[in-house]
């Protein structure tokens, strides 16, 4: 039986759900969006953007051929571009193009199921011009790019290497008599392979190659490149660029490759803030940090984390309302089925998506913040935050990302069956966000990254020196005592820390006895990364949950009494589960005994039943639409069953009662005369 809210006929128990939540869902909402008044402002962008249908497609994307597909896309992200630069750009409060803004992305989501081609235009080629260019050079490329009068993509990645950019085979030969570069690929491993857009889309290119002028190679470095003609669009001569082939996800992404035939290009076509050629093929370096190259890549880890805390958002709104609605099984046969969502286990799977959701919402801000800071402190010429800033936007990248990945997998499975279907919006989510913890930098890789950080602080706070604020916990590995156990929030956060800073030790100890016995360091270092990826993920998680529990306390100071208990509910929530997720660890290193670990399990679980009322309350206030969810199993009114239905008939193989294969293949081989 269904029941009408609001015009709208919503599932019974939905209703319910929503009548038993005992916040403000409002006032929620607020908090993640950072004030009352950028919601406003977000629905005004949601209601331009989707009111007029333009996001719709006559035929679902999924029922469509690669070709048709990848048309479509470009479709929807040409009106999609036009919205951007007319109705959307003022209405958002930015001057030109809204690359980094979360809302503009967002709203986009509503009109691709997988992606847009132009992604990599405005998620690297325009943050790339902006931020490797001259001014000169950002004045003649960047109102260009920003009006879409070219359209660019980041080809670094080639077939050979994708995590070793000093590996990369392209080279750019500057030739002094006609002062141009001569970009080529020698071998088939120097193809670039991967970048977005590339395929079929783009005209221009940001291509990251070896720098050679007078016989000597300065490493890699950036240039802008036109491939394809600006108003026929074929490929230049001395340019082979196709599409790579079919995905597990981004299959409206036309990922593609690229090599040069000694292709020729301006000089003034290496984007030259870090470093320049003269002229006559002098080398100048102008930065003072020699990564400053990587920068692009350090600002698509930060969007990043904000990235798949929305798609977490969306994975677990779905999974919540439907577990909603769904009954399932008897166990007391006087009563009605319950609903799944009152099993204590599917609790267990969902509860956590939503606080990590909200954990990464909240670090990605923060994480920005710390960026804009870092960014200022660098245009006036102090690096010295760099370092500290690439460890920690390393870790969240690759922790966000791999934590978004497996929960949107398990609120999969918490929708049983159903969340197999391409039309519940799961899998195409999982497919997205699986490929985040691999491209901008792989999971491992990035952590070794920040362990190379921790185990240089852990040196500094050995010899007693200064460390930097996120490793300041540091200095208290050195007490000879296990860290104290304590449940309250802010125990089990020193406890992270305690944990972060005792594998850390274990690594550091373990590589000097190796070298000891005659390893050379990089060996030493090589046979401790199992443990140097796990010390840098505990330092991670310490983050994590600091920033989440501080933030929590700061945004919610003025807040109703049930906002506040719920959002700390949720946030001892994510403490318990960590805790509980890695026992071991802490019976290494904390005081932590046997009897805390069984009572913190009774706590987290009557935990979980706290704050099953406002399960529904709690995804609502993510305020996705439906339009952004794409959901046969999550939208707001919980028609579910008829969804499904709706759905399944749409399907292409439904459009005949009987198929061509019958009297091809099934008849003949049914009556013997295949
Ligand atoms: C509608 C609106 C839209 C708005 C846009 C929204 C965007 C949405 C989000 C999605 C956006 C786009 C989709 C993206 C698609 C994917 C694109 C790509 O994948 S592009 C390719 C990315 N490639 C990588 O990430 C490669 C990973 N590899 C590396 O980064 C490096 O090779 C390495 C760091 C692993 C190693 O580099 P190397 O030069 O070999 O350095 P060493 O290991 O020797 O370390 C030396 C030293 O340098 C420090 N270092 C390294 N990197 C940095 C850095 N970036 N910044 C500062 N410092 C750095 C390192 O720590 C070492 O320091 P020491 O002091 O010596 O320890
Ligand atoms: C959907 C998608 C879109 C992409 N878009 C772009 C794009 O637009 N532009 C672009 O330039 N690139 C793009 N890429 C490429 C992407 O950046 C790379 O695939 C990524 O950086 C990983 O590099 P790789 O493929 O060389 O993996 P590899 O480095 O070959 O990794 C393979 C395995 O080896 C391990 N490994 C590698 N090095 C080490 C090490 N030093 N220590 C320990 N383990 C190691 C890794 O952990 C991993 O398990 C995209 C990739 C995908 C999947």
């Amino acid at each position: 039986m269904t029941q009408t809210n609001n015009n709208m006929t919503v599932n019974p128990d939905l209703a319910m759900e929503r009548a038993k939540c005992n916040f403000n869902v409002l006032e929620v909402t607020h908090i993640f969006d950072g004030g009352e008044r950028n919601t406003l402002q977000r629905k005004k962008i949601e209601d331009v953007a989707l009111n007029s249908g333009a996001s719709k497609d006559a035929l679902g994307e999924e029922h469509m051929s690669p070709k048709e597909k990848y048309e479509n896309a470009v479709r929807k992200s040409c009106i999609y571009a036009t919205m951007m630069k007319n109705e959307l750009a003022e209405l958002s409060g930015l001057e030109s193009f809204g690359v980094s803004s979360p809302v503009i992305r967002r709203t986009a989501d509503a009109f691709f199921k997988e992606v847009s081609p132009f992604l990599l235009h405005l998620g690297m080629f325009v943050p790339t011009i902006m931020g490797q260019c001259t001014p000169e050079q950002q004045s003649y490329w960047l109102p260009r790019a920003l009006d879409m009068q070219i359209i660019g993509t980041y080809a670094q990645t080639e077939l050979g290497h994708g995590t070793f950019i000093r590996g990369l085979e392209t080279t750019a030969t500057y030739d002094p008599e006609t002062e141009e570069f001569v970009l080529h690929s020698p071998t088939l491993s120097s193809y670039k392979w991967w970048a977005g857009g590339l395929g079929k889309t783009v005209n221009y290119c940001i291509v990251v190659a070896q720098l050679y002028t007078k016989g000597e190679c300065h490493g890699t470095h950036p240039f802008i490149v036109q491939i394809r003609d600006e108003d026929t669009h074929v490929p230049l001569p001395g340019i082979k660029v196709g599409e790579i082939g079919p995905k597990m996800g981004f299959n409206t992404a036309d990922n593609g490759f690229l090599g040069f035939d000694h292709y020729r290009i301006p000089r003034e076509h290496m984007l030259m803030k870090n470093a320049q050629v003269l002229k006559d093929g002098t080398y100048v370096k102008v930065a003072r940090h020699g990564k400053l190259t990587y920068g692009t890549m350090v600002f698509v880890r930060v969007v990043l984390v904000n990235e798949v805390a929305f798609n977490l958002a969306k994975a677990s709104t779905i999974a919540v309302r439907y577990s909603a609605i769904r009954r399932q099984s008897k166990p007391k046969p006087d009563e009605v089925e319950p609903q799944i969502l009152d099993y204590v286990t599917q609790q267990h799977k969902l509860f956590i998506a939503i606080a990590t959701a909200h954990a990464l919402q909240l670090c990605s801000t923060w994480l920005w913040e710390s960026f804009s800071a870092v960014l200022a402190q660098m245009k006036g010429g102090n690096t010295d935050t760099l370092p500290e800033f690439h460890a920690l936007s390393s870790c969240l990248k690759a922790i966000s990302t791999s934590d978004s990945a497996h929960l949107i997998e398990q609120c999969r499975h918490a929708c049983g069956g159903h969340g197999y279907m391409i039309s519940s919006g799961i899998p195409n989510l999982y497919n997205f966000v699986s490929a985040t913890r691999t491209y901008e930098g792989d999971y491992t890789v990035l952590l070794l990254q920040t362990a190379r950080f921790l185990v240089k602080a852990y040196e500094q706070a050995e010899a007693k020196k200064p460390l930097t604020p996120t490793v300041s916990y540091l200095a208290h590995a050195f007490s000879g005592s296990r860290a104290t156990w304590d449940n309250s929030p802010d125990g089990i956060i020193r406890s992270f820390q305690a944990l972060a800073a005792g594998k850390t030790a274990v690594c550091v100890t373990n590589m000097r006895k190796r070298m000891r016995a005659g390893l050379s360091q990089v060996d030493a270092w090589e046979m401790s990364t199992i443990q140097l990826v796990a010390a840098a993920e505990a330092h991670c998680r310490a983050v994590i949950a600091d920033t989440y529990r501080k933030e929590i306390v700061r945004l919610t100071a003025n807040s109703s009494p049930n906002v506040k208990v719920v959002m700390d509910q949720l946030t001892t929530l994510y403490l318990y589960y960590w805790a509980l997720e890695r026992t071991g660890d802490l019976l290494m290193f904390t005081s932590v005994s046997q009897k805390d670990l069984v009572d913190l399990q009774i706590a987290y679980e009557e935990l979980l039943l706290k704050i099953r009322p406002n399960a529904v309350g709690l995804v609502d206030a993510f305020d996705l639409r439906d339009e952004l969810l794409h959901s046969t199993l999550g939208s707001y009114d919980g028609r579910v069953y008829e969804r499904l239905m709706e759905e399944a008939l749409k399907s292409p193989m439904n459009k005949e009662p009987v198929s061509d294969a019958y009297s091809k293949y099934l008849r003949p081989m049914m009556k013997g005369k295949l």
